[in-house]
């Protein structure tokens, strides 16, 4: 099984995508993780020091490699869309679920982050929304599915989901039951 989340940042790809691996006994891959591991230090700091044409090149090259032996649950960076190349291998190679959100929703989210580089501006919610217009048509271009994140929990969300992976055939019926309350 293989399984990418795209979305913008904020969207619960890492959040949603832990969950959703763990439910499905398979591995959960973070990008932007696999690609800190790469580079040795934040993604943030890369950005300051090296720019994002250069963190672009990395995340397309952790991208290919992970499409080459797709498996498990992959949370990708809110920019992965960006590139054409990125946008084929995870179309061609994953599942790939659209976690939507408003711009609004995702403020509330992250107004306390700093760990998010493109969002330290003086206006972060004009930046989510300027994000939000300009990458909505990639993902929805790279996406089998599309589920929309504002109202429901993490843990509906990942029902959500399983119930998607059903209907396309990618989990069988039923194999996945949600944990008992404990
Ligand atoms: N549906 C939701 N309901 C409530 N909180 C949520 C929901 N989805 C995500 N969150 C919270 O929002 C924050 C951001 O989520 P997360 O880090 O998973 O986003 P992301 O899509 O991985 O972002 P990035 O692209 O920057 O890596 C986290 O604190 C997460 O717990
Ligand atoms: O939305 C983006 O362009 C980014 C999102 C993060 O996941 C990181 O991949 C990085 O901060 C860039
Ligand atoms: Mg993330």
């Amino acid at each position: 099984m293989a399984v990418a989340l795209v979305g913008l940042p904020g969207a619960g790809k890492s959040a949603v995508g832990r969950r959703l691996g763990a439910r499905l006994n398979t591995p959960f891959i973070d990008t932007d993780y696999v690609i800190e591991q790469r580079i040795g230090c934040s993604i943030r700091d890369y950005f300051d020091r090296e720019g994002e044409v250069a963190f672009r090149d990395i995340e397309q090259t952790v991208i290919a490699d992970l499409a080459a032996n797709a498996q498990g649950v992959l949370a990708t960076g809110g920019g992965a869309v960006l590139r054409e190349a990125n946008r084929s291998q995870l179309r061609d190679h994953f599942h790939v679920i659209y976690l939507r959100s408003s711009p609004e929703d995702l403020f509330r989210r992250l107004r306390h982050d700093v760990k998010r580089p493109l969002l330290q501006v003086a206006d972060p919610l004009g930046r989510l929304r300027e994000l939000h217009d300009a990458r909505d048509p990639l993902y929805r271009e790279t996406a089998h599915d599309v589920v929309d994140t504002g109202r429901p929990s993490i843990a509906m969300l990942v029902n959500i989901i399983v119930m998607q992976l059903e209907l396309a055939g990618i989990v069988a019926p039923g194999a996945h039951p949600e944990e008992p309350a404990s």
